[in-house]
């Protein structure tokens, strides 16, 4: 994965690095927009619209309180309200006042419909990062999913899907709130602009807290990952259906529970002294901002007592100023929880930039139909990513098309990995794969992914429904209901699905309701039905069998092979009875072919080949 950056330095981000994770809002808001340019345009107008009304509201009171000083001191005075009323001099005041009400209702009235723009956008936004989230996955290498770091940063970049519905809510907040404090800015600039400045240095300590602390938190969580990934695994191993048999029979409850203790435990602690110092300095930062909004209160007082304001000004000014202080106090910590939630997205779109490398060339050849020749293993050598150990080296022999060709060996030999190579899932290291005297790295990939058809012994049990499972050989052809009951016919499956309830169409696997679960023999035959629906030139098995009784895999071997005529096929079994079937067998040991030949060739060799076989044989005598 050449997009890959190294990891972090286990500190908390400097402040540089926190403002630097801002240039992800970019990014942000453009797939906001992408999501639904209505719904983001109906959310930034209706905030401006609200964004106004507070400053409005604010200095209609002060228009009231203004009138109504003016009307106390009128002489003579009338001798009660409703002389006032009737002499028309409340009109004014009664229109200010419907006014004001108005507002009220306006703003509670764009709260909702706000509230309700908001979650219907942060919901598309969360599917659409979910959808491109799984998109690329679907781009990148295995080697990437078999890695443990990849894996933290994939459940980090999942965690931010759903975690950003509510930062994007958040966000428009802040412009909102951004758009206020221009408004009343305005109005303090107009009247006494010191204020202003005084208001700011009240509120820099409240933010460079903050800052400081979000940046902590967010390290924290970070570097937590893979404990996490640890604590999920864990709760999920206590409690699922794939686990609790075992779980059961070898009471692991309380040890999976002590350990499910154990790091949460851990978690708490971290997440409470954190949290501790937090309330502790927020506490004090809070305080100096009290200050600042008193003895700019007494201030205004003072002016007001001299004459330079009106009380209506007084209640707009100091109501003005406190208000402010609120949202710039919200706008700063704001900016800094901004700033460490975009660190957050920055996992989310870093993982946008993971890129694969097996990859099809620029100018790739189409899979060969029919193949003439075959493949041709060079001197091909592989490792595991990060593993020291040759899986496979000087690996070298021929599978010629139309060959049935068994391939047997002990634990680790080497045989899955020969299939990995085979199909591309890895690229060799040393030597090379030829497919009718070409690299197969110059084939175009998903073509020839396309033209093999795997089963490998650990496939998956889908929880869809029998037809869906036998369908996944070749998704393109779901419909095709005849060709998914030839392949299970194939692969004898068939007798399975007949015992069904609801056959093709019966739910099978536990997960859900209605489902019906399958012996692991039975699965196995699901799975190989998978390898005919493919109906693919060449075709493998690798083990998938292991699960058959001997008489089953017998005959789903006899078939294999029957069925293969024409065809290049790879079968990898334990099992000699159906190994010797093959056209030609190998064998695999410390990664290279050790012998080859077949089944009668191999056992007058006398070498690894026989010794298994005896030792096979002796155990049914
Ligand atoms: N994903 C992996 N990451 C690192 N090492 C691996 C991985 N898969 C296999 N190996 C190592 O590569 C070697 C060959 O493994 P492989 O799965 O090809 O053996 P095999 O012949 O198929 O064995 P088995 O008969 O048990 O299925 C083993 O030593 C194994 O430990």
């Amino acid at each position: 994965m050449s997009g890959r950056r190294p990891p972090p330095p286990r500190q908390a981000k400097n402040f540089r690095e926190r403002l630097g994770a801002l240039r992800n809002l970019g990014p942000f808001l453009a797939m906001v927009w992408q999501t639904s340019p209505w719904l983001t345009a109906a959310s930034l107008a209706l905030r401006l619209v609200r964004a106004l009304l507070p400053v409005a509201a604010l200095f209609l009171g002060k228009l009231i309180i203004d009138d109504v000083v003016a009307l106390l001191g009128e002489t003579p005075r009338p001798d009660s309200p409703w002389a006032w009323y009737a002499s028309g001099r409340l009109d004014w005041l009664g229109w200010l006042v419907l006014a004001e009400f108005g507002l009220a209702i306006l703003g509670d009235l764009l709260g909702r419909v706000v509230g309700l723009v908001d979650t219907l956008l942060g919901e598309r936004v969360a599917n659409t990062a979910s959808i491109r989230l799984m998109q690329h996955a679907a781009t990148l290498d295995l080697k990437a999913f078999e890695d443990a770091t990849f894996q933290d940063q994939l459940d980090r970049a999942r965690r931010q899907t759903s975690g950003r519905m509510q930062f994007l809510g958040y966000l428009l907040n802040q412009v909102q709130d951004l758009l206020t404090v221009a408004s009343f800015a305005a109005g303090l600039l107009l009247y006494a602009p010191w204020l202003i400045a005084l208001l700011l240095v009240a509120l820099v300590p409240a933010f460079l807290g903050e800052s400081h602390f979000n940046a902590q938190s967010y390290a924290l969580d970070y570097f937590r990952a893979p404990e996490r990934r640890e604590l999920d695994y864990v709760r999920a191993t206590a409690a699922s259906a794939e686990t609790a048999k075992e779980v059961k029979v070898f009471g692991l409850n309380g040890f999976l529970i002590d350990r499910y203790a154990q790091l949460s435990a851990a978690f708490y602690a971290g997440n409470r002294r954190l949290a501790l110092r937090r309330a502790g300095w927020g506490g004090a930062f809070t305080a100096i901002g009290t200050a600042g909004y008193y003895l700019a209160f007494a201030f205004i007082v003072w002016r007001t007592l001299e004459g330079a304001f009106s009380v209506g000004d007084l209640t707009f000014l100091a109501g003005s100023f406190r208000r402010l202080r609120q949202l710039l106090e919200g706008l700063l910590t704001g900016f800094s929880t901004t700033a460490s939630q975009a660190l957050y997205l920055d996992d989310l779109f870093r993982f946008f930039e993971v890129k694969a490398e097996i990859l099809s060339p620029t100018n790739p050849l189409p899979m060969p139909a029919p193949i003439r020749q075959g493949f041709v293993f060079e001197d091909v050598g592989f490792r595991y990513p990060g593993a020291e150990r040759w899986a496979v080296r000087h690996l070298s022999f021929t599978l010629n098309a139309g060959e049935v060709v068994a391939l047997v060996g002990e634990n680790g030999a080497g045989k899955t990995t020969l299939v990995k190579l085979l199909t591309r899932l890895y690229d060799p290291d040393e030597g090379r794969i030829l497919l009718d005297g070409r690299d197969l790295r110059e084939y175009d990939l998903d073509g020839l992914r396309a033209g093999i058809g795997v089963i490998f012994q650990d496939f998956v049990r889908y929880n869809f429904t029998a037809a869906d499972n036998i369908a996944v050989g070749r998704i393109t052809a779901r419909e095709d209901t005849a060709r998914i009951e030839r392949a299970a016919q194939r692969s004898q499956a068939d007798a399975v699905i007949a015992r069904l309830p609801e056959g093709l169409a019966q739910m099978i696997g536990k997960r859900f309701k209605n489902g019906f679960e399958l012996s692991g023999g039975e699965w196995q035959k699901i799975a190989i039905a998978r390898a005919y629906m493919r109906e693919a030139e060449v075709l493998i098995l690798d083990e998938p069998t292991a699960a058959l009784d001997a008489r089953a895999e017998y005959e789903v071997f006899a078939r294999f092979k029957e069925l293969s005529q024409g065809k290049t096929a790879v079968l990898i079994s334990h099992r000699f009875s159906s190994v010797r079937m093959a056209d030609r067998i190998l064998v695999l040991a410390e990664g290279k072919v050790e012998s080859q030949g077949t089944h009668e060739e191999l056992l007058a060799e006398g070498g690894r080949y026989a010794e298994l076989f005896e030792l096979q044989a002796a155990g049914y005598r």
